[in-house]
């Protein structure tokens, strides 16, 4: 048995084998079955079942996107550049005010983004929306915001399609916002048939996949904040892009009223658009 269980392991990095060791023993799982799933390709996260995000530790489960270390890096830089846009969001963020901020997030996924937010912001008070077209994600976001008890704001995720022309239409949906965030699918569908099998086998591709070019949803996104009474008028908007978009995002959100941004990530990449109304 041993001598199996190091074949099947030699496979694996050795930081990997520890952590499904250590799955192994939390969960009474056996050890065996979590290196096969393992070495079929399936991220380990979706294995453990958790994955860190900041100091929260957010559940993960296929086929929602797993939570990227360069989306926690934006997510948490947006939490200390907010209190310095204007003074309402400074008054706000020092202590709680007689209004609430709103917050939208398109395409939520796990829920990361508004959950981090709302949990780096423990003064403030924020009624945060996720939506997403995946109720396997809704299910999961929602279970996120209970798992982290996010203190004196709320979160909730709700089923909708950003895409439908007829958005925002649900109850849930409730504008104006005044912070606007986005992850959207940004590949192209040619760069989705070249994905590590870790991705293509497991992340749904409805997750992934931005259109033939990739920014099918930046102007989607760039349509609706330029609709009346959809944003408020200091609203901030926070888009992650793919890395070669930053520019040709930047430019449609410009394009719609907005002063622009750009901000690289720590390993030099051009990651997020982020935007003010002019
Ligand atoms: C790149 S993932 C981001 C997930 C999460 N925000 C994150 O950063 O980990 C994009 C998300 O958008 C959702 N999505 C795709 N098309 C959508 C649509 N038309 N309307 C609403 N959500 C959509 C997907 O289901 C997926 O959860």
């Amino acid at each position: 048995m041993h001598a199996f269980m190091r074949t099947l392991t030699s496979g694996l990095p050795g930081n990997e084998l520890k952590w499904l060791k250590q799955g192994a023993k939390e969960s009474n799982r056996s050890l065996e079955s979590l290196v096969k799933r393992r070495l079929a390709h399936e991220p380990i996260q979706y294995i453990l079942g958790t994955e860190p995000f900041g100091d929260l530790d957010l559940l993960c489960r296929a086929p929602v996107l797993i939570p990227r270390p360069e989306t926690h890096w934006w997510t948490a830089a947006l939490a200390e550049y907010l209190p310095k846009t204007n003074k309402r969001f400074a008054e706000h963020f020092a202590g709680p005010t007689s209004r609430t901020l709103s917050l939208l997030d398109l395409g939520t996924g796990s829920g990361c983004i508004p959950i981090l937010l709302c949990h780096l912001w423990p003064k403030g008070s924020i009624v945060a929306t996720g939506i997403d077209i995946s109720q396997h994600a809704v299910s999961l976001a929602n279970e996120n915001a209970t798992l982290c008890g996010i203190s004196r704001s709320t979160f909730k995720a709700a089923l909708a399609d950003f895409l439908d022309p007829a958005f925002p239409n649900a109850e849930t949906i409730n504008p104006p916002y005044d912070i606007l965030t986005s992850n959207p699918p940004y590949i192209t569908a040619d760069e989705y048939l070249h994905l590590d099998d870790d991705v293509a086998n497991f992340e749904d591709p409805t997750a992934l996949i931005g259109g033939s070019d990739g920014l099918q949803y930046y102007r989607d996104i760039a349509n609706l904040i330029s609709r009346d009474g959809f944003l408020s008028s200091d609203a901030v908007i926070a888009l992650e892009v793919g890395h070669s978009q930053a520019d040709v995002v930047s430019d449609m959100i410009h394009s719609k009223g907005f002063n622009t941004d750009i901000w690289r990530d720590p390993w030099g990449k051009k990651r997020t658009v982020i935007g003010h109304r002019r």
